[in-house]
């Protein structure tokens, strides 16, 4: 047997030698992907396939560079000529090509994001110019999300609509609208944004001489992270492989977690579905000791291709589940036990701490920094410097000092029609103003902007009147901020979770002082314990990929994870596989946390789908430290 086939395990080997035609690999958790696909690469070199012959389709360009050097390390050919990368990479090569037949000129330019939302922003104002000011419309943003749905699930903007804020249908007709003008504008300026790309390609790939000029060049095909990929993704490689009809296909269907941006969890079930598709399985688990991998076993999520992993390390411990009162037992518990795993010698750069929602991590985030436990999140920014939570801790500091400019001029800019300079001259005009009078009279004589100011002064007169901390922000949550937030993030939901609970925070707080320096001064954490190294707090959609040797998932309660918001669109199944993502992350030690009594008023209600309670007991030990 040649070197390279010996290092794979009997399962991987039979999946780089036996897959050609239509086939697909089903992957478990730690089962080795990336050295199948490299392997399966190298092979088609060492077999006599040219790199030119070959396309290879991956997530990011780094796992294809990756794989090429790696590939190129090992057989000692250089890969010049190969196809590879992201498919918005292979569509725009594609389209390069075959740019009239969809209307465009070949040097068309590619919006990136931002580009986009731009561009989307100028339409919106030229739309709404005509219409007439509507006071609670999405932002460009929020537009560019629901267009982008639409597009990647090959629906209608109506049930994209529905999808991402039902709210929004009553301007259903002006948001057509502006999708009309934006894709008439794109036409004008000779420019495609991201989602054209693959639109387009798979258009242009309807033509017969197209498609078989572009599928004879690629004798094979291999696909990276297949569960990931979104329907149009499925009709490319589809029309792509449509000559020769070698297509090897990677996937770990249980950990598909992206249905949100449009990633279609039946594409993998569709493409075994047709006849002749060859299935190859690889199950053992190189990455978790044996009674984690017993647990993945019995976690699998429902509708899942069976699979059973095998172990090949050991170990006594079992996954751990704590039973905590509430948020703020949690975080104590998980800060004291990273503090007792790091003393016995444990690496903090190997512990992670992950959680369904990046709300989830507040309290953590505040107990870490007290305990002067340095850590790095990966899903995101710190609580305290998220957009949203320093905009509410604006109007606070205002209330708490209200010579302070930035806080004004921070608030002045969440008002649509306030600009730079406005909120400048609010600022100034409230330092001068702010000695003599009170918060609510503070804006009195301020002459630009009435409408607007009057609000503002309302709001922080009401709020003043408040009398807790977490009243104040409450006020202000109902009566401006979470209409605020939906009309301005895609991800709005996450960013209200965010809010309920610093309101919840606020709850354990007399005084407004004491609340906003714990949540700015404990930021300044000395990072005695850990020395330089820092823990991991992630999201598990973050996390998909990694590995650590020790994870704690916190807030394993009904509501939480699973989310409140999965379960009232009933899409459970994308919950217990993104669980099994979570679960399959560390080596040796897995902590599942969980609340008795939760603050989230959800729990109560979703009481049935209890991911602990579905664990055989013989699985984990379990401790109760709830009082
Ligand atoms: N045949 C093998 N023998 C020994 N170790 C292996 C073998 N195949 C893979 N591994 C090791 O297993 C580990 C897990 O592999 P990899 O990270 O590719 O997993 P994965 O399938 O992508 O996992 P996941 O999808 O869960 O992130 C790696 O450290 C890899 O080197």
């Amino acid at each position: 047997m040649e070197d390279y086939l010996q290092q794979l395990d009997d399962e991987q080997r039979t999946a780089v030698l036996k897959s050609a035609g239509r086939s697909i690999i089903i992957a478990g958790p730690g089962s080795g992907k990336t050295r199948v696909i490299t392997y399966k690469l190298l092979h088609l070199l060492k077999t006599g396939i040219k790199p030119s012959e070959i396309l290879l389709v991956t997530f990011t360009r780094a796992a294809a560079n990756e794989m090429i050097d790696r590939a190129r390390m090992l057989t000692g050919i250089d890969l010049e000529g190969i196809t590879a990368g992201t498919f918005h990479h292979i569509c725009n090569l594609i389209l390069r090509r075959y740019a009239r037949k969809v209307g465009l000129f070949p040097n068309f330019t590619i919006l990136d994001e931002e580009d986009s939302k731009s561009l989307i922003k100028h339409v919106r104002t030229m739309v709404l110019e005509r219409t007439g000011e509507i006071k609670h419309f999405p932002s460009h943003g929020v537009l560019q999300k629901i267009f982008s749905y639409a597009t990647n699930t090959m629906s209608t903007l109506h049930s994209a609509l529905l999808k991402i804020n039902p709210k929004y249908i009553d301007y259903e007709k002006i948001i057509e609208d502006i999708y009309r003008e934006y894709t008439i504008e794109k036409r004008n300026q000779n420019c495609v944004d991201y989602d054209d790309l693959l639109v387009f390609a798979v258009q242009v790939l309807q033509d017969s001489d197209i498609r078989l000029r572009e599928s004879r060049k690629y004798k094979w095909i291999l696909v990276d992270e297949f569960q990931d990929t979104n329907i149009l993704q499925l009709n490319l490689i589809e029309l792509l492989s449509s000559f020769h009809k070698n297509i090897v296909v990677v996937a770990d269907d249980s950990q598909s977690i992206y249905s949100f941006r449009g990633a279609r969890y039946e594409n993998v079930r569709d493409f075994m579905k047709i006849d002749g598709t060859k299935l190859f399985k690889i199950q053992t688990n190189y990455r978790s000791v044996e009674p984690i991998v017993k647990l993945i076993n019995a976690t699998i999520p429902k509708r899942s291709v069976p699979k059973v992993l095998r172990a090949v390390k050991f170990s006594d411990q079992k996954p751990i589940v704590i039973k905590t009162s509430d948020r703020q037992e949690e975080a104590a518990y998980v800060s004291k036990q990273i503090l007792r795993l790091i003393e016995q010698g444990f690496d903090p750069e190997e512990i992670a701490v992950l959680y369904r929602s990046h709300s989830h991590s507040l309290e953590l985030q505040i107990e870490l920094s007290k305990q002067q436990i340095d850590f790095k999140i990966l899903s995101g920014i710190r609580f305290t410097e998220t957009a949203h939570v320093k905009d509410i801790i604006a109007f606070l500091r205002i209330i708490q000092n209200p010579r302070e400019k930035i806080s004004w001029i921070r608030v002045a800019r969440l008002f649509p029609g306030i600009g730079a300079k406005t909120a400048s001259n609010l600022a100034e005009h409230a330092y001068g103003a702010a000695l003599q009078n009170d918060v609510s009279s503070i804006l009195d004589g301020f002459s630009q902007k009435k409408g607007q100011i009057l609000e503002i002064k309302k709001l922080l007169s009401e709020m003043q009147e408040e009398s807790t901390v977490s009243d104040k922000i409450s006020f202000l949550y109902e009566s401006f901020y979470q209409q605020y937030l939906q009309d301005n993030y895609p991800d709005y939901k996450e960013r209200q979770q965010d809010i309920e609970r610093l309101i919840e925070v606020a709850l354990r707080y007399n005084s407004l002082e004491h609340f906003l320096s714990d949540l700015t001064v404990n930021e300044d954490v000395q990072n005695n314990v850990s020395k330089g190294q820092k823990i991991t707090l992630t999201t598990v959609h973050q996390a998909k990929g990694l590995e650590w040797d020790v994870v704690f998932v916190i807030s394993v309660n009904p509501g939480d994870f699973p989310s409140y918001y999965a379960l009232m669109e009933n899409n459970i199944d994308e919950e217990e596989r993104i669980f099994y993502v979570a679960i399959t992350r560390p080596r040796k030690l897995l902590y599942l946390v969980t609340q008795q009594y939760p603050s989230s008023p959800y729990m109560y209600w979703a009481k049935a789908v209890d991911f602990l309670q579905k664990i055989p007991e013989e699985l984990v030990d379990i401790y109760d430290t709830s009082y």
